[in-house]
């Protein structure tokens, strides 16, 4: 079965998890009924936002409340959860964690982000991740990846050169760089010969307005779905078949030369 993959789009409340939940829960149950999705993806930090200096006591220790609230919605509508990221606070100190949860509500796994983001005071609050985020969803092989993550093509490479077909991207992109979100997604997909599912969050916070455009890309570089500013949803059913056509079309896995780089 093709899956259906819904990235929403959220305006994430500034430091306040209980709102977020809430929300979260809702988009989820509408977007159930409205896009039939058997996938859902959720935003970069989308418990707390960017509020950094408060993660003492917003922080999710050892994310033990998201991944309880991802495996129930997980199991009662019957989806897998790439559940964005969210602040997970453990005893080194504090990561930006995505968790995935499969749809009988099992964690799989998670991924901490590799590459902090200085512009936005990461390198302050935050440690970064040390381990690949591979995983696979109903037999499809995946990598999770956080916002700027994806200016780092070899860390990406590093996945699909394991047989990554889809790669979940969550964000939280601001909008004075949305030429570069566009061309980067668009880019990744296209030298990687994969589907990329990028969802990003929409809004502001007391620093940055961000870009929205969340986007599910082919393996051809063709656009399937995509956002605008506003807060939303977008879906696009897949065919990991296609990962397997582009890729025999085009032979770049084979015709690489790694020797020479
Ligand atoms: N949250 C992030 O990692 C933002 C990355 C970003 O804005 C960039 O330009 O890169």
């Amino acid at each position: 079965m093709n899956p259906v993959i819904t990235c929403i789009q959220l305006d994430i409340k500034y430091g306040d998890p209980t709102v977020n939940y809430k929300q979260v829960e809702e988009k989820i149950t509408s977007a159930i009924k409205s896009e039939k999705s058997t996938i859902i993806v959720l935003p970069e930090l989308w418990t707390t936002g960017y509020d950094l200096t408060r993660l003492d006591e917003i922080a999710d220790e050892d994310g033990k409340d998201t991944i309880t609230f991802l495996s129930q919605l997980a199991k009662k509508y019957n989806i897998h959860i790439v559940g964005g990221s969210v602040a997970n606070k453990h005893k080194n100190g504090v990561s930006n964690t995505m968790y995935i949860i499969n749809n009988k509500g099992e964690f799989i796994t998670e991924y901490s982000k590799l590459h902090l983001f200085k512009l936005m005071d990461e390198h302050h609050h935050l440690i970064g991740g040390t381990e690949k985020g591979l995983f696979e969803l109903d037999g499809m092989k995946c990598a999770g990846f956080i916002c700027y993550d994806i200016r780092f093509p070899e860390w990406i490479r590093a996945h699909t050169s394991l047989g990554a077909e889809v790669l979940f991207v969550v964000a939280e992109w601001p909008l004075p760089r949305l030429n570069h979100w566009k061309a980067l997604l668009l880019s990744r997909a296209i030298e990687n010969q994969c589907y990329v599912v990028a969802c990003n969050r929409a809004g502001s916070d007391p620093n940055n307005v961000f870009a929205g455009h969340s986007m599910i890309i082919d393996p051809w570089g063709t656009i399937l779905a995509e956002a605008n500013e506003d807060p939303g949803v977008i879906t696009a059913k897949i065919d990991v078949d296609k990962v397997k056509q582009v890729r025999s079309q085009i032979p770049i896995f084979d015709d690489r030369l790694p020797e020479y780089y």
